[in-house]
């Protein structure tokens, strides 16, 4: 029996969509992911997203894997190439634009927007080491503008979880930073048991940032939708930047916001269908 599959991008971080929807378990399997996503002898593609069966209310489960077959809590700009992929799927059957996903990070909620944009509510961010996780540690256990050493240099980090783990440094250019060197050092530190992505933030205007990614399981990306969460929220806790803020990416733009009343991270960007296929 041969699968079908849609390929998505959300600003360039490209996914390749499963519908899963009759079955608990992802009908691929770890190995066929790394497959699948190799640029040269696969589709290519950051990693592989099903779209399962809802659990206890929601609508709809998510898992996704990284091109290293690696599985991850939760992906910013997959759940709203999940959401788009959703619509298509049940177009005519249903007329919803609101989706409640579940997520190894928890419940997600994304919307459809009139203008083609995904807004979702990220959930809240998870400061304490034990959550993102780390084994750093401080007095007051969240690791804010810490010290950390990594190749060569003492590097001062501040760890957000979005459900996955993100380590953010503030640099002067981020166009300067040897990315594909330093990223994977930050990624295998023994100060994260369960490894991390990593941002490296250009603050331009308490309302704009710069960043790059280096992600866990997937290398450098063009756009890291829960990285650009963890970016903003790493960049309030420093004070150097305002609960609202353009985030700016290789890929493009997404924007982001931290609300004071309830806590809540908003995310709104772009998900677009590339083209489907059949895996053999
Ligand atoms: N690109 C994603 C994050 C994907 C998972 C990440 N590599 C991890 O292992 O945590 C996003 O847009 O958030």
């Amino acid at each position: 029996m041969s699968i079908e599959f849609t390929k998505y991008h959300g600003l360039g971080n490209d996914f390749i969509l499963i519908d899963n929807r009759f079955s608990r378990i992802p009908i691929i399997s770890s190995e066929q992911v790394i497959k699948i996503c190799d640029r040269h002898f696969g589709i290519g593609a950051d990693g592989v997203i099903f779209a399962l069966p809802g659990v206890n209310g929601s609508d709809y489960t998510m898992r996704i894997f990284n091109s290293d077959g690696s599985e991850a809590e939760m992906c910013g700009n997959g759940i709203r190439c999940l959401a788009r992929f959703i619509a298509h799927l049940e177009l005519e059957c249903k007329n919803q634009d609101q989706y409640r996903i579940h997520t190894l990070a928890g419940i997600v909620v994304t919307q459809l927007m009139p203008d083609g944009q995904v807004k979702v509510e990220m959930g809240s961010p998870r400061l304490m080491a034990g959550e993102i996780p780390t084994n750093l540690s401080t007095t007051e256990k969240r690791i804010i503008n810490q010290p950390l050493r990594v190749g060569e240099k003492s590097w001062n980090i501040t760890c957000v979880s979005m459900g996955n783990p993100h380590c953010i440094t503030f640099v002067n250019d981020v166009e300067n930073i040897p990315l594909e060197e330093i990223g994977p050092k930050f990624e295998d530190n023994l100060a994260f048991p369960q490894k991390t992505n990593t941002e490296f933030v250009q603050v331009v205007a308490r309302d704009y940032l710069k960043v790059r990614v280096w992600e866990r399981g997937a290398g450098i990306t063009l756009a890291c939708g829960t990285g650009a969460c963890a970016s903003l929220v790493a960049g309030v806790l420093n004070d150097k930047c305002d609960r609202i803020a353009t985030v700016k990416l290789p890929g493009g733009n997404l924007y982001v916001e931290w609300s004071k009343v309830n806590g809540q991270i908003y995310m709104t960007g772009p998900a677009t269908m590339a083209f489907t296929g059949k895996l053999p």
